[in-house]
């Protein structure tokens, strides 16, 4: 039997909705719309796919948002600055300098600029440290994204086994604290999951991959999850946004589709949420400033 779509696209027009609905309530209670600003830098055409898609969403959920694109050349002093300007204006409630940067720009040092209250990608060192402790400011967009993909899709995650492929800053290391914490007032969408890292440089990565009743692709290569790695009946979800010839393709071979009970697709599956998620966390940073 081929297995489940988890849609995130659908389930994102959901969540979409949700916030909408508390976007007017805000607004009808004379709040400003929160507003999220994004910086772009350059031209890199996968990253302007993106920032148009999170655009469009902020639009159709009642958010304000702003498009800061800046030239390839920027200094970094110049993005600073900028940063800087964002952090002090008081309608901006979420900031977002989409990733990755040119390469004479430090983005350890950019991230680390943007001020934690509206740091709705949760990528300063701050929140970071907050996650890490189980008292979550924001939750990174990408890692939620997967969380509300599988509670809103009815599966379960506490005490299973979860394997996680990937092990970088924006997804596997926050995944995997997320995944793995217990629930508690503080830190509500915690997995409560026993899980396992794993990256291309893991022994035995077939038999560990094997053994997940949930396994997150999250490594960047196209199509590095074959049938053969997929324990029959396991749920399967594709992180990956690899571009092949030109056209959208995940971590996960198709073929898997044919021994998981459960997949996420890509396109349509976690991009979606991801942008979803990011909506949220403007929605509470507004909340948090009491804007
Ligand atoms: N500061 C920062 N924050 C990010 O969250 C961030 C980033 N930098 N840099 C790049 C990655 C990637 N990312 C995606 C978001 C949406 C889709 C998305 O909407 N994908 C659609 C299709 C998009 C298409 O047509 O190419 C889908 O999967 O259905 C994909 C990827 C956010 N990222
Ligand atoms: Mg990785």
């Amino acid at each position: 039997m081929p297995a489940r779509k988890i849609e995130g696209i659908r389930l994102a027009k959901v969540i979409k909705a949700e916030i909408a609905l508390e976007v007017a309530r805000r607004v009808a209670d004379g709040k400003h719309p929160p507003g999220l600003a994004a910086v772009l830098v350059g031209e890199n055409p996968a990253s302007q796919v993106y920032v148009r898609n999170k655009r469009k969403a902020c639009e159709e959920a009642g958010l304000n948002s702003w498009l800061h694109h800046l030239p390839a050349d920027t200094t970094q002093e110049e993005l600073l600055k900028l940063v800087h300007t964002l952090n002090q204006d008081p309608k901006v409630n979420g900031i977002l300098v989409q990733l990755p940067l040119p390469k004479h720009i430090d983005e350890e040092t950019i991230l680390r600029a943007v001020t934690p209250l509206k740091d709705v990608d949760s990528f300063h060192p701050e929140n970071v440290g907050l996650l890490m402790t189980g008292h979550p400011r924001f939750m990174p967009c990408t890692p939620f994204g997967v969380l509300q993909m599988l509670k809103r899709s009815d599966i379960e995650t506490a005490g299973k086994r979860v394997v996680i492929l990937g092990r970088s800053n924006i997804v596997g290391k926050p995944l995997a604290l997320m995944m793995m914490q217990k629930p508690s007032d503080a830190n509500p969408h915690a997995g409560d999951a026993t899980v396992t890292v794993a990256h291309r440089g893991t022994k035995h990565l077939k038999e560990i991959c094997q053994q997940a009743e949930i396994l997150i692709a999250a490594i960047g290569v196209p199509n590095f999850v074959t049938a053969q790695m997929v324990q029959p009946g396991a749920v399967v979800i594709d992180v990956g946004i690899n571009s092949v010839n030109g056209k959208l393709c995940g971590d996960v071979d198709p073929e898997v589709g044919e021994v998981a009970a459960a997949l996420s697709p890509v396109p349509g599956g976690v991009g979606p949420m991801t942008i979803a998620m990011l909506l949220q966390n403007t929605l509470k940073a507004a909340t948090i400033h009491q804007t």
